[in-house]
């Protein structure tokens, strides 16, 4: 059989990581009553996460409160351990529109009893992701509008100029601890306007005038 070669634009199919960021935009710690932090939060999704435009969001039957959270996803080049800031730019090839679907009811509980989100953040279809954005349509990540609907009405539209952490830096911070990969995925947190999903909802979601993408809501069988 031909070796093919990977394509970073199918970044979802190859089995990297995806580490998340919270609470990174003030107006949303503060929705849910969280501290501003002054470190980064991280947490992490499995590839097994991913769900693309065509295939439904799966509610899990554990959850009451299943919630969206639009992000700016940045996908990794090259890969590196301990990244210096002013580097850090070189190793993003592109970037995605994300959700970070969230179990917040299972979050909630776990945050109360002192137990790691894995249920409520990394369950299957936990990460819709649009198409891949290569780097050289989006010059300034640090002011892009990110926007979600749910059934037409508007639910989230922030701007990553309101994050505490900025990209760069999140890269750093985060290669100090885990070695960054090409094909990874980093996601950058949500600004205010999280709210519960339910089944048959439609999903809408976009990057101002370079993506936009769509998703049912359906019950897991
Ligand atoms: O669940 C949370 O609120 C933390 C998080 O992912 C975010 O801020 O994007
Ligand atoms: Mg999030």
């Amino acid at each position: 059989m031909a070796m093919t070669a990977r394509n970073i634009s199918q970044f979802w199919e190859w089995g990297r990581k995806i580490i998340c960021v919270g609470r990174n935009y003030a107006d949303h710690a503060k929705e849910l009553k969280n501290a501003i932090p002054t470190e980064p939060v991280l947490f992490l999704k499995p590839p097994s996460a991913y769900v693309r435009e065509g295939s439904p969001i799966l509610v899990p039957p554990y959850t009451g409160n299943l919630h969206h959270e639009v992000e700016l996803g940045v996908v990794i080049g090259k890969g590196g351990t301990a990244i210096p800031q002013a580097a850090a730019m070189e190793h993003v090839a592109g970037y995605a529109l994300c959700l970070d679907m969230t179990a917040r009811d299972i979050q909630d509980e776990c945050k109360s009893r002192g137990l790691p989100w894995t249920l409520a953040k990394a369950f299957n279809t936990s990460c819709p992701v649009s198409d891949f954005i290569p780097k050289e349509r989006i010059p300034d990540p640090a002011n892009l509008n990110l926007w979600l609907k749910v059934n037409e009405q508007l639910r989230q539209n922030g701007s990553t100029s309101q994050m505490i952490f900025s990209i760069p830096y999140l890269i750093s911070y985060i290669s100090d601890f885990i070695t960054l990969e090409e094909g990874d995925l980093i996601l950058t947190g949500t600004p205010k306007g999280v709210s519960a999903v339910q089944e048959h909802d439609e999903l809408q979601a976009g990057i101002q005038d370079v993506v936009t993408m769509s998703f049912r809501v359906d019950r897991q069988d």
